[in-house]
């Protein structure tokens, strides 16, 4: 067990991490019949589209800036029970703007969440806003638009998410650029549903700090040790990849063998509840499945601070509690 051990986590979108629970109880406040997508309090989904549909729809029934500041809060109070010192939430405004939220105050709800989860438990957070690539590149473009413009305390990077088969990297090399020039951190999803070339795309189109996954660069000892000496952090969400059955079980998930071969890796859990996980454990499943020593574990939380998008003193400051 790792409830002893401090974590962080790069790599968790915010409306994938509403417990069925509350989005129940949104459902109830708003009227919305939710047969279609919760059942025996479990989200109904069975493919990579019928979780988006899904994903999208338990997106719907957050509409204030109230709703997500209670969803936040919520998520990072949960974490810094399990000991979590540091978390990037993945931030969507195209899905405030679909409810009519609009973009402003959907950050400005996760920021009070934020917030009030840190006056609460001392939980350092940070939002990373991310394009949605079957939306096309031009949507994504405008949302890189919209983030470069922010100038948010609280939004530290940019990622792209989606359906990684529509689209080549190369349609989003643009909004990578007007993101970077305006000095955000830079993580892309590849190598999740798509193969190891989606993975070398991203580090040629976009040459971000971090890749969303990743894993599926295991299929290239050439690309792996590409990731190696380029010192790229891959944020791994395992009990994702099982879930969306990137990889059949947890004895052929390539963690370990990314490790050995020198990756930078980090555990994350990408959609919690979606996937019947969490943060701590996905920590629990790389100690007493995966083999993992504790102090693998804490070097795995260091890279995550490491790679971080925050400022420097908050990264010594966080780098000091470990
Ligand atoms: N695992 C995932 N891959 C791509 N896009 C996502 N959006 C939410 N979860 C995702
Ligand atoms: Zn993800």
């Amino acid at each position: 067990m790792t409830l002893h051990l401090k974590k962080a986590e790069l790599h968790c979108h915010i409306e994938g991490a509403t417990p069925p629970e509350l989005a129940l109880r949104q459902a109830r406040k708003y009227g919305v019949d939710t047969s279609a997508i919760i059942r025996d309090k479990a989200y109904v989904w069975d493919d990579f589209t019928s979780f988006v549909r899904c994903y999208d729809a338990v997106a719907s029934l957050f509409r204030t800036e109230g709703d997500y500041a209670l969803l936040a809060e919520a998520y990072l109070t949960e974490l810094a029970e399990a000991g979590t010192i540091y978390s990037e939430i993945i931030v969507s405004p195209d899905h405030g703007n679909t409810v009519g939220l609009g973009a402003d105050a959907y950050i400005e709800g996760l920021a009070a969440g934020m917030d009030a989860a840190r006056a609460k438990t001392g939980i350092e957070s940070r939002m990373l806003i991310t394009g949605i690539r079957h939306l096309g590149p031009e949507a994504v473009i405008r949302t890189a638009e919209y983030a470069a413009r922010l100038r948010h305390p609280l939004v530290t990077g940019f990622n792209l998410a989606g359906e990684e088969r529509m689209h080549s990297v190369a349609e989003f090399a643009r909004a990578f650029d007007i993101v970077r020039d305006a000095d955000l951190g830079l993580t892309i999803h590849a190598g999740e549903l798509s193969g190891a070339f989606s993975v070398r795309d991203a580090l040629d189109h976009v040459r971000p700090a971090r890749i969303s996954h990743g894993v599926r660069a295991i299929e290239d000892e050439d690309l792996v040790k590409r990731l190696a000496d380029e010192g790229v952090v891959l944020e791994v969400c395992p009990g994702s990849n099982i879930s969306l059955k990137v990889f059949p079980d947890f004895a052929s998930h390539p963690l370990k063998a990314l490790y050995t071969a020198g990756v930078r890796v980090t555990l994350n859990s990408d959609d919690p509840p979606f996937f019947h996980t969490s943060l701590a454990q996905e920590y629990d499943i790389a100690s007493t499945v995966m083999g993992f020593e504790d102090s693998e574990i804490n070097g795995m939380t260091r890279t995550a601070i490491e790679a971080a998008f925050v400022d420097e003193a908050t990264r010594q400051r966080l780098l000091a509690t470990l």
